[in-house]
């Protein structure tokens, strides 16, 4: 199993954040979705061992989070929510950077090769600080499928993209998809249904729907997915 969390929940002081979440997942797009605040950025930086999670367990291609840590890290590519970025590098010095982290060994021609594959070629010599704002989520997803990693979390990677790169960037998605599992937080649905074959909704720190896109119209008696999460997350 590439992702199997186990009642996982966060605590922040007061606030139960995420509450006791339970699930599997393997390679595909599994969409990770749920109203403002309600869990999923949580979830994802406790399954990248960002923040230490309160009680439950989870396992990234079998390493668990908090017992083995590195080997967690090793094995997933994170792209969070704020990207952040040293915006004073160069592109491919970034990517050299990253590439060092990660102890690569073929760096060179791995990094022509994520390059290419994210559409960063001609805007590799390029300072990130002179990057357009879809340029820099492609370097922030370059950097996070750089070391090849069998598990992707992708917190929002599309907010505030324009169309023509919210294409090319759905594609890439759906391309590594076909081989590893990605766990991909969006709010907007019309990519859910473009690149998902499966999506867990949360509400308020539960899972409240986890079910392919199919199952879940058939249940729902075929109305759309936005009428499907208001139905749930309002609650
Ligand atoms: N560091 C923190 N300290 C205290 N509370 C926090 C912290 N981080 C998140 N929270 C709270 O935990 C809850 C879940 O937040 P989280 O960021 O996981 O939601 P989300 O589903 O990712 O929301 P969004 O769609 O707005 O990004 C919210 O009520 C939030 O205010």
């Amino acid at each position: 199993m590439s992702i199997s969390v186990q009642a996982l929940s966060k605590i922040y002081g007061q606030q139960k954040a995420v509450d006791g979440i339970t699930f599997n997942a393997e390679p595909g797009v599994l969409g990770f979705l749920g109203p403002n605040g309600a869990g999923k950025s949580t979830t994802m930086k406790m399954l990248t061992c960002f923040i230490p999670q309160t009680s439950g367990t989870a396992t990234i291609c079998g390493f668990d989070i908090s017992k083995d840590p590195l080997e967690v890290k090793r094995n997933i590519g994170y792209l969070p929510e704020s990207n952040p970025l040293y915006t004073e590098m160069y592109v491919k010095e970034s990517m050299a950077f990253v590439a060092g982290i990660h102890k690569l060994h073929n760096a060179q021609s791995r990094i022509t090769e994520v390059l290419e594959q994210t559409g960063l070629g001609p805007e590799q010599h390029k300072k990130i600080n002179q990057l357009s704002k879809g340029y820099r989520q492609r370097v922030g997803l370059a950097q996070a499928i750089l070391h090849d990693p069998q598990v992707l979390i992708l917190d929002e990677p599309t907010s505030g993209l324009d169309p023509n790169q919210l294409i090319g960037i759905r594609q890439l998605i759906l391309d590594l998809g076909k081989t590893k599992t990605i766990v991909l937080s969006t709010h907007i649905m019309q990519e859910v249904e473009a690149v998902c074959n499966r999506v867990i909704i949360i509400n308020k720190g539960k899972i409240a729907a986890d079910d392919t896109l199919q199952n879940l119209r058939k249940k729902n008696g075929d109305k759309t997915l936005e009428n499907i999460f208001i139905g749930l997350t309002n609650k």
